[in-house]
């Protein structure tokens, strides 16, 4: 697959002749310096953006636009929430999102159902403005798996809250990957956070090399902020990457 901009009669290739293949079920994390092209790619999965030339392929069907089946998670969560719906409300317009006719009553079921997994219990009627950035945050993820996607595609969407925070929502993420079965595609500039969470990472190098590394991460799951962390293989994957993209970041500025 290729992907080509054109901005000011130049043309910016961001990928060429870029092939992976996704293993299904898997959690995977995309790094690389800023700039190297992670979220075109996953517009580009997304159907968001479309290849120059080449095509990508989802439940054995090139993709043409958005497909069923996948959902998108953008990093600036504040402007993906209604601030005029409680949380409730903006779980279910996830549902309506999905066209499928159900009772009022299994809506709300459902409804909460999400909130319960994402750890919401008791904020069903609270609006945006009533809660934290976390929470916020916890309300969009709830959003999406009410949809029941096969694939969860996440930008950095965690960038914005403090790092405890963090730490709590990755840990929720692994949970419901689990529990779930979903694929999850992850962007993020963060390389301890992909080595906590991914089965695998691909690190991509500055555009157009596309995929510079790709890594198996073989710690067990479930994982655990403590106790993953003591393990000398964390370390050790989190300074390979770190690496391999300090020293391209470096030498581009
Ligand atoms: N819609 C667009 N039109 C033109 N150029 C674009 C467009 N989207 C992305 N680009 C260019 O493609 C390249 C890759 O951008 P992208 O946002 O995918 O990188 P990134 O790795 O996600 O960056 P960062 O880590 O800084 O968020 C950049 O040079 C960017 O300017």
């Amino acid at each position: 697959m290729n992907k080509v901009f054109h901005v000011n009669k130049k043309n910016i290739t961001v990928f060429d002749n870029f092939s992976y293949d996704i293993q299904e079920g898997s959690f995977l994390s995309i790094v690389g310096p800023s700039g190297c092209g992670k979220s075109t790619l996953l517009k580009l999965v997304s159907g968001l953006e479309m290849p120059t030339d080449g095509q990508i392929v989802f439940d054995g069907q090139a993709i043409a636009g958005p497909p069923k089946g996948m959902i998108y998670v953008f990093q600036q969560y504040t402007k993906s929430i209604f601030p005029w719906y409680t949380v409730i409300e903006n779980i279910e317009f996830g549902l309506r999102t999905q066209k499928k006719k159900i009772s009022k009553q299994e809506a709300r079921e459902r409804c909460l159902q999400y909130i319960k997994l994402v750890g919401l219990e008791g904020y069903e009627d609270y609006y945006p403005s009533q809660l934290s950035g976390g929470m916020q945050q916890r309300v969009v993820i709830a959003r999406a798996l009410i949809c029941e996607p096969k694939v969860l595609l996440m930008d950095e969407p965690f960038s914005a809250v403090d790092a405890m925070t963090r730490a709590i929502l990755q840990e929720l993420l692994l949970e419901i990957w689990q529990k779930l079965d979903i694929t999850i595609l992850f962007v993020t500039h963060d390389v301890e956070e992909a080595v906590f969470l991914s089965s695998h990472i691909i690190s991509l190098g500055k555009a157009p090399i596309g995929l510079k590394e790709e890594m198996l991460v073989t710690l067990p799951y479930p994982r655990d902020q403590i106790e993953t962390r003591k393990n000398k293989h964390f370390t050790s994957m989190q300074h390979q990457l770190f690496e391999s993209i300090f020293s391209q970041e470096k030498g581009h500025l």
